[in-house]
């Protein structure tokens, strides 16, 4: 009898198999060495921690959407986690805590969250990224949005596009320029969320409505925001956006939709979603945060790439590498040669192997590889 649920993964998790892990190495490494040029340094915290301090640093963070369980052995809530961003804020706060800054730290790994997110089934995913511990100025995310867009055109990503946001809009504006009562703020971001006009004039967010047309085409957009009167309070946020803009010259399409927020949970004034071309859904984002400590906050910058899509895409075009049937017998210090100049190389085990039936596209033969 057959035990059909020994062979099921369950929902939302999968396996790649050799064409697509091999995408998948290959991707992750060009990402990494984009961000190891630019003097970030890896570090690797552990899978599961315990809940609190995956959830702690950052406002907003939600651990409702994270894999949770008791430890039998501490008994304590431990968390998986679903982004790397706030344990690379626990590192910087605790072990390098007295490191330099700007302090920079890159990752690599899996995250998982209970839920899938929106029309993407999969619950478990690959994330790396970069953070910049120590600064949440402009020329910090000039250099954050900069890395992002090379490291994804570095993995092979084209039509890359920015989309700009600004998550901390509604409080800012709520402050002062157009206020709002504190039961108010919940409901005009939701229509907000929703892009509804009415809803927006219903909860009595009236001069919200204009932030619905500041969206698009940057260029255009910006103009827009600019447009919206509000007593110099966007000031600020509009010039550093230019100039974030500007820095990409050209490489990258740019759009802004100032009051997206979908996925920034604790990202502060700036944020950006990452779109390629051909890739289902988005593909990274980051922005600027806070990371709470003992007394001593601290500002910093991130991206987080989600690099699935873009393998999915990229697997489906990439030519299998070449591999050099080895007969049996065969001289091994030439398949040890073939093998440093970077040939791969597959040793028959018996007489019933072969060159094709092993998916061979060459055999050693006297004179070297001939192709099969
Ligand atoms: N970790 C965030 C993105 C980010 C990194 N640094 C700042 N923001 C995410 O995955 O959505």
């Amino acid at each position: 009898m057959t035990d059909v649920d020994s062979s099921l993964l369950p929902e939302g998790l999968e396996d790649r198999l050799p064409a697509e892990a091999a995408t998948t190495t290959r991707v992750m490494r060009s990402i990494q060495d984009v961000m190891h040029g630019h003097g970030y340094d890896r570090v690797l915290p552990p899978m599961i921690e315990f809940e609190k301090s995956l959830a702690a640093r950052m406002a907003g963070i939600q651990s409702r959407r994270m894999f949770r369980f008791t430890d039998p052995s501490s008994l304590r809530m431990m968390g998986l986690r679903s982004d790397h961003t706030p344990q690379i804020g626990r590192i910087a706060q605790t072990r390098l805590a007295e490191a330099a800054r700007p302090l920079r730290l890159m990752y690599a790994g899996q995250v998982l969250t209970i839920k899938s997110d929106g029309l993407n089934p999969a619950r478990e995913k690959l994330q790396c990224g970069a953070e910049l511990v120590g600064a949440d100025n402009l020329a910090a995310a000039t250099e954050i949005v900069s890395i992002a867009v090379e490291a994804l055109q570095a993995a092979g990503a084209r039509g890359v596009s920015v989309d700009f946001t600004l998550p901390d809009l509604v409080d800012t504006l709520a402050a002062k320029a157009f206020p709002l009562e504190a039961g108010q703020i919940e409901a005009v971001r939701r229509e907000l969320d929703t892009k509804d006009a009415g809803g927006l004039r219903d909860v009595g967010g009236e001069a919200y409505v204009p932030l619905l047309y500041a969206t698009g085409e940057f260029d255009s957009a910006i103009e827009k925001l600019c447009e919206i009167d509000a007593g110099g309070a966007l000031a600020s946020r509009i010039a550093s956006l230019r100039q974030i803009a500007a820095s990409l010259n050209g490489a990258a399409r740019l759009t802004l939709d100032p009051s997206e927020r979908h996925g920034f949970e604790y990202q502060t004034w700036f944020g950006f979603t990452l779109y390629a071309e051909g890739a289902r859904g988005p593909v990274g984002r980051g922005g600027t945060y806070r990371i709470a400590g003992n007394g001593k906050d601290e500002a910093a910058t991130g991206f987080s790439l989600y690099p699935d899509a873009l393998i999915d895409l990229l697997s489906a075009s990439e030519t299998p590498e070449d591999r050099v049937f080895l007969p049996l017998g065969h001289n091994r210090d030439e398949a040890a040669r073939l093998r440093s100049i970077g040939w791969r190389t597959v040793a028959a085990l018996s007489d019933a192997d072969s060159a094709q039936g092993l998916g061979c596209t060459h055999v050693l033969g006297k004179g070297g590889p001939e192709k099969v």
